[in-house]
């Protein structure tokens, strides 16, 4: 990604969200079939897939009556069903010529021999009845490439490129990183996935980037199995649940101005302790409990690794050519719809010009 950028030259405008999405789909590929996926430098095959995970995740996230009125679901009033099915259709065929690359290659498929990845995995268990009561199918195959690429790919790039626009909106806090990996790792080679431990200020502006502007916010449904009372609350059982992360990352009785982005905030002793992988409750952008993000150590790697990359290996400035500036508006400020699109995809002011530092 960051060679990608830097043969654009100094000063050429990116969009951040393109080029992320892009190499985080990358690396998940290279984790589960092996190689790479898309383009590095982005293009129309990453655009289009970025906006099939986006409509993928907005239209899971609407209202839609039939579940609030199960009589006339079947009429599928708004078209969401349809709509779903179109969408699912197009990713079945991405899927599925993934699947059949991944078997025909039988050069690749030799060279993987020693490092199987997951889809060789699962191909060996194909249709063996010991390894899951009906064996392996095609369709299991698809449906777990559609949930990793899908929930692992725009999560994490818009959680960038969100802490990328609040340090370009708070340049101090850009600069105070910088100065950071300066003193870590100096400015004659890549910052490295080894360097996170010692750059307590980026994993800060990390925490805060998950706070102010976790990518999933109202988690995933759930449903209760049994009846249960939780504060005085009767749930029954079969009911749907929506657990708000963004209001609990907000919320006035834990976090001090809480609309404000502070980094600082995570830097005294006891707060640099609060981690967001499903122990701290007031901080929990991957759930908690037994059904927390599949990839939550991933996710948290990914966006350590990458943000840093980023903000070390490049200045960052936005084009004079943005005029007012950045719209750093989310959903919970705006009743338009379109902005919850735009939380999950990040926020429209992610294109920067990078001169190099590194
Ligand atoms: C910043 C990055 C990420 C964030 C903020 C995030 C957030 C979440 C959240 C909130 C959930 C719902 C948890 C619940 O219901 O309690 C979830 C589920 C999930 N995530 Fe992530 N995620 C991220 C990255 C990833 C990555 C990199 C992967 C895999 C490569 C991944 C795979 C999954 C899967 C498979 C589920 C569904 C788990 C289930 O079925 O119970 N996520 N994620």
């Amino acid at each position: 990604m960051v060679r990608a950028m830097s043969r654009r030259g100094a000063g050429t405008a990116v969009e951040v969200p393109e080029i992320l999405f892009c190499a985080m789909a990358n690396m998940i590929g290279q984790a589960v079939v092996g190689r790479p996926v898309l383009d590095e430098a982005g293009g129309e095959e990453a655009r289009e897939f970025k906006e099939m995970v986006v409509e993928l995740m907005t239209t899971a996230g609407l209202v839609n009556l039939g579940d609030f009125l199960p009589a006339v679901a079947w009429m599928d009033l708004q078209g969401l069903g349809r709509r779903m099915r179109r969408l699912s259709a197009r990713l079945d065929r991405v899927w599925s010529r993934l699947l059949s690359e991944h078997e025909g290659s039988d050069r690749q498929q030799e060279g993987r021999g020693r490092h199987p990845d997951l889809v060789d995995r699962l191909i060996a268990c194909r249709g063996d009845a010991r390894a899951v009561e009906d064996g392996v199918t095609d369709l299991n195959i698809k449906a777990l490439l559609n949930n990793l690429f899908t929930a692992g790919t725009d999560t994490s790039s818009s959680t960038i490129a969100w802490a990328l626009a609040e340090m370009l909106a708070n340049p101090a806090i850009l600069r105070r990183a910088q100065a950071e990996m300066d003193a870590v790792v100096g400015r004659d080679r890549l910052l490295e996935e080894s360097d996170v431990p010692r750059l307590p200020y980026l994993r800060a502006i990390c925490k805060e980037t998950f706070r102010l502007h976790p990518s999933t916010p109202l988690s995933l449904p759930r449903l209760s199995t049994e009846p249960c009372t939780v504060q005085g609350y009767l749930i029954p059982e079969g009911t749907r649940l929506l657990v708000n992360i963004c209001a609990i990352g907000r919320d006035p009785a834990v976090w001090a101005e809480p609309a404000r982005f502070d980094p600082g905030r995570f830097t005294t002793e006891k707060a640099s302790k609060v981690e967001p992988l499903g122990s701290h409750f007031e901080l929990i952008p991957f759930g908690a409990g037994r059904r927390i993000c599949a990839g939550a150590r991933m996710g948290v790697a990914l966006v350590h690794h990458m943000l840093g990359a980023l903000v070390h290996a490049f200045g960052w400035e936005v084009p004079e050519a943005q005029g007012a500036g950045m719209d750093m508006d989310d959903w919970t400020r705006s009743s338009d719809s379109r902005c919850r699109r735009r939380c999950l995809s990040g926020p429209s002011c992610a294109r920067a010009s990078h001169p190099a530092r590194t």
